[in-house]
């Protein structure tokens, strides 16, 4: 679908330098900063809203092209009713780079910006997208979503380099669900490096663990293919094999016997699987959908189980074909 307010945003795919826009981030914690670089490295003018800073005054955002929400999942309801209250361009793209659950409605981030501001364009970024590593320098691939064409490829437009290289997809809910799903498999992930249970377990978790993505995504409106790209399979992988990804780490300090509370206490950052996980769980029951890996990463978190426990409890279920 193209919405003609984001076209005129959209006419450079390649030479974002050569059409400053102008860019507010809200959120200035790891994934909002090094956000704000990569589009200032581009040439935008960018600028960085954290809470710190006070309530945000109309003329910051009246001239904005691109609104960037980088907060934790806990903060996207205050930061969209803020952005309410102010004058915006009837232009203004949202991009939001959330991974979470609204704990009670179960919503996206995406669908609660589109909900807030339903003639406007909303453009999901996810991907594989460690921010330490990027702020590094080090390549890195994104998807840019959404069901407005020009939208996505403006931003695109606004975030692409060298080193960073961001596609366009038209299934918003499926890239954001890909890379909010998969934070509840990186704790799971990060339990099973902490129990040393070997590289084949890891292949096994990683790869029933998509398909686990897929049956509740396919459920919730999401593309199959969707969750085979870089925001769905790329980041399970990235965050599954990573030490630099909090909920592997969560994962991880758990098999070593840690309380989810005392890790938690000391996590450099947000773990939004923690919370997904219960929100995955609620609507696994409601609509009767088969979800045995987060069921046992519920039960762990909960302290229910113990991390051994856990893995018992997903060998010994009763055999079944590959495709159930
Ligand atoms: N770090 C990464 O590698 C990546 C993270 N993400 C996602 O981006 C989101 C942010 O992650 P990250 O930056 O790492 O997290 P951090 O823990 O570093 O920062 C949390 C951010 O959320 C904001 N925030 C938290 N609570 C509230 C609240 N109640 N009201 C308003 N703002 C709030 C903070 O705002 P303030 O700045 O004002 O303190 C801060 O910007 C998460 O959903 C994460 O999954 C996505 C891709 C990569
Ligand atoms: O989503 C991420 C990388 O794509 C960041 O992962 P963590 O939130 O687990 O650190």
């Amino acid at each position: 679908m193209i919405h003609p307010k984001s076209q005129s945003l959209a006419s450079d795919r390649q030479h974002s330098t050569q059409n400053p826009r102008s860019v507010v981030v809200l959120g200035a914690g790891a994934w909002g900063t090094t956000l704000a670089s990569l589009a200032a490295a581009n040439g935008h003018r960018v600028q960085v809203r954290s809470r710190r800073d006070g309530a945000i005054s109309p003329s910051e955002i009246e001239r904005a092209d691109v609104v960037v929400s980088a907060v934790s999942m806990q903060g996207v309801a205050t930061v969209v009713r803020e952005i309410q209250t102010l004058p915006l361009l009837p232009t203004t793209i949202f991009v939001t780079a959330t991974k979470g659950l609204d704990p009670v409605t179960t919503l996206t981030p995406a669908q609660i910006w589109q909900a807030a501001f339903p003639d406007r364009s909303v453009v999901v970024l996810c991907g594989p997208n460690l921010a330490k590593e990027i702020q590094q320098g080090l390549p890195a691939a994104t998807v840019a979503g959404s069901t407005d064409d020009n939208a996505a490829v403006a931003v695109q437009a606004v975030f692409s380099s060298p080193q960073f290289r961001v596609y366009t997809n038209s299934d918003p809910l499926g890239v954001e669900l890909g890379g909010t799903l998969k934070n509840v498999m990186a704790i799971a992930a990060g339990v099973c490096d902490g129990l040393q249970l070997g590289t084949n377990a890891k292949a096994a978790l990683v790869t029933r663990g998509l398909t686990e993505i897929i049956r509740i995504g396919n459920s919730w409106g999401a593309k199959t293919e969707t969750f085979y790209g870089l925001s769905g399979l790329g980041d399970l992988l990235a965050t599954c094999n990573s030490p630099l990804s909090r909920n592997y780490q969560v994962g991880y300090q758990l098999a070593q016997g840690k309380t989810l509370s005392a890790i938690l206490a000391h996590l450099e950052g947000t773990a939004e699987g923690v919370n997904t996980t219960q929100v995955l769980m609620q609507r696994a029951r409601q609509q009767d959908i088969y979800m045995p890996i987060t069921a046992e990463v519920y039960r762990l978190l909960q302290a229910e189980i113990t991390p051994k426990q856990a893995l018992e409890a997903l060998m010994l279920r009763d055999l079944k074909s590959e495709l159930l």
